[in-house]
């Protein structure tokens, strides 16, 4: 266990971490064999002096030593959760995007909280007794060794016994606790998931207790920690029996070899002392069992996160050259179900092209591949002209703003919250982006409520075409911007999208003929495929499926692509 934390840390934070196990090995160490000194004042107590003062000398240097250890353990625990919420947080921000499930999103919470303080705990509260579980009884076995060579042997055999017992008991655990935070994590997603749904699930009466998937969820979590428990106990409990049995040994020889008349009174005494100091950690350990066998199975699962591939990034990004955008041949699915095939297109620097298509048809999926926020399966998207994979994850970000379609909005002003485009924007760039996205008015208000419950769907949307306006990068992906939006602030949208044709790349996600209109280019996607391409006259011209909706969308205002076969509109 230190090993692995001591490879986890690396060799330069892990100094207190081996310095406070050597502080601790050597006090537990004088913890066991200190009483051997008993030996030679029980047998001569007027000559004891010198040995009194040896036994004091070795007391007070096992205090200050035990001291020093205790403080050192306790700093390389805070090293250690400072260490660990670093790593953990350096390395998530570099996974795929598919990795984020709201299962593993549920784990994620507890990693960096209680897991990661039960790793802490290890140096702050445990490696003292742990360490004192094993030195002491070793120290102590070897003293009875000095004293009678019968009794060192019996202590010598109790060890392998107590060790395997410890062992066993530890893998029980270890398995169980595994379930367990496996259910605690789904449990705690599933909560999240009705908290946060509340307003759907009252609208669908569903509102209440009894909504069966969280039942289910917190049933499972309940029953796990009960299993854990009850595998916990019997563990432990043949774990005190072997200490005690062996504890009961020692004591049995030391009585016979007495009563036998081999070893004096003064010998019998100190072998009682030290069969005491050779079961008693032991026992202190059993009791902190549980909590190891928990910190192991936490510091499993962070190096399982740790160990989770990163998307690979190349030391320096190829030179990046016009901000365009270029599919070639892609295909790619989500685990394993084919969403785009063979997609290929360009969007030159400065233009702007609109995807246009039936639900589901993959166009918020192109949008997510240009970022690189998964790789694609076959084909190369590049950007700048060079291929995404070329790319150094800050570099590509730093030149795309996204628009999407679930806008997360963090608690704060709407400030705050456009000023997230740029963080070192002025409050006249602030006010200036949001002018130009049609909230100047809102730009006031002084809150916008957790993930922005407090302004409407529309507002929430204007907020980040403003922080996207403000990052000023060369690259724009919207997907639906103008979704939520009224016949006015649609308009004040589309005209701040004009403005910024020409200047910028644009992508555009869209089911509104007046954007698609715009665009220097319209594709056509459907079932992950790209059937048509052109500019809205040619399209409309060519009478296929985009001129057979725009025909449709003359009837009913605001138009969708239906899925092949079937109908729909706004
Ligand atoms: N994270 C995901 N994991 C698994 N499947 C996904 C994921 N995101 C999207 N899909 C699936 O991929 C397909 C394409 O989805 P995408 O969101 O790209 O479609 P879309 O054309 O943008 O649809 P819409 O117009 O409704 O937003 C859909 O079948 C969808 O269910």
């Amino acid at each position: 266990m230190i090993r692995r934390l001591v490879t986890l840390l690396g060799p330069e934070h892990a100094r207190p971490l081996n310095r406070a196990a050597v502080l601790l090995a050597v006090s537990a160490a004088l913890q066991g064999a200190v009483f051997a000194v008993l030996l030679p004042i029980l047998r001569a107590p007027g000559d004891a002096w010198p040995w009194l003062v040896a036994a004091g000398v070795a007391t007070a240097v096992c205090g200050i030593v035990y001291h020093r250890g205790v403080v050192t353990a306790r700093h390389a625990g805070y090293t250690l959760s400072s260490h660990l919420h670093g790593r953990i947080g350096d390395h998530v921000v570099t996974l795929p995007l598919g990795w984020f499930t709201p299962a593993r999103v549920g784990s994620l919470g507890r990693l960096a909280t209680q897991n990661v303080m039960s790793v802490m705990g290890v140096p702050a509260h445990l490696l003292d007794p742990l360490i004192g579980a094993v030195v002491t009884p070793a120290a102590a076995a070897l003293a009875l060794f000095a004293v009678d060579w019968r009794l060192g042997l019996a202590a010598l055999a109790a060890a392998p016994l107590a060790v395997a017992a410890y062992r066993w008991s530890g893998r029980l655990v270890r398995r169980t606790d595994e379930a367990a935070n496996t259910a605690a994590g789904e449990a705690a997603a599933r909560v999240v998931e009705f908290a946060r749904n509340q307003p759907v699930l009252r609208a669908f009466g569903l509102g209440g207790p009894g909504l069966r998937l969280l039942d289910d969820a917190l049933a499972a979590h309940r029953n796990a920690a009960r299993r854990l428990l009850k595998t916990a106990l019997p563990g432990m409990a043949v774990f005190v029996v072997t200490v005690q049995a062996a504890f009961t040994a020692l004591v049995l020889v030391a009585v016979f070899t007495a009563l036998g008349g081999d070893v004096d009174i003064p010998t019998t005494v100190v072998a009682l002392v030290l069969a005491v100091r050779f079961t008693e950690p032991m026992l202190v350990a059993a009791e902190l069992g549980a909590a190891v066998r928990m910190a192991e199975g936490a510091l499993d699962r962070v190096e399982r996160v740790l160990a989770e591939p990163r998307l690979p990034e190349p030391a320096v990004s190829r030179p990046f050259g016009a901000p365009s955008i270029e599919f070639d041949g892609v295909r790619f699915g989500y685990d394993g179900t084919p969403v785009l095939e063979d997609v290929g297109f360009v969007v030159p620097a400065g233009t702007m092209t609109a995807l246009v298509g039936p639900s589901g048809a993959g166009k918020s999926t192109i949008l997510r591949l240009v970022p690189r926020f998964f790789d694609v399966d076959g084909g190369t998207v590049r950007v700048g002209g060079a291929d995404v994979r070329e790319l150094r994850g800050e570099d590509l970000l730093r030149r795309i703003a996204l628009v999407s379609q679930n806008t997360f909005l963090f608690a704060g002003t709407v400030a705050d919250n456009i000023r997230f485009g740029r963080p070192d924007a002025t409050d006249r760039e602030v006010r200036a982006a949001a002018e130009r996205a049609g909230i100047g008015a809102l730009v006031t208000r002084m809150r916008v409520g957790e993930g922005g419950t407090q302004l409407s769907g529309g507002e929430r949307q204007r907020v980040s075409i403003a922080r996207a306006l403000l990052k000023d990068a060369p690259i724009v992906l919207l997907d639906e911007p103008t979704a939520a939006l009224d016949a006015a602030a649609e308009q004040a949208v589309t005209q701040a999208l004009d403005e910024l044709r020409g200047e910028r790349t644009l992508l555009v996600v869209t089911h509104r003929t007046a954007t698609a209109r715009a665009a220097d280019q319209i594709l056509v996607l459907d079932g992950g495929r790209i059937t048509e391409r052109g500019r809205h006259d040619e399209l409309l011209r060519l009478g296929g499926r985009y001129a057979e909706f725009c025909a449709l969308r003359e009837h009913a205002r605001g138009w969708r692509i239906p899925a092949a076969g079937k109908t729909e509109g706004d």
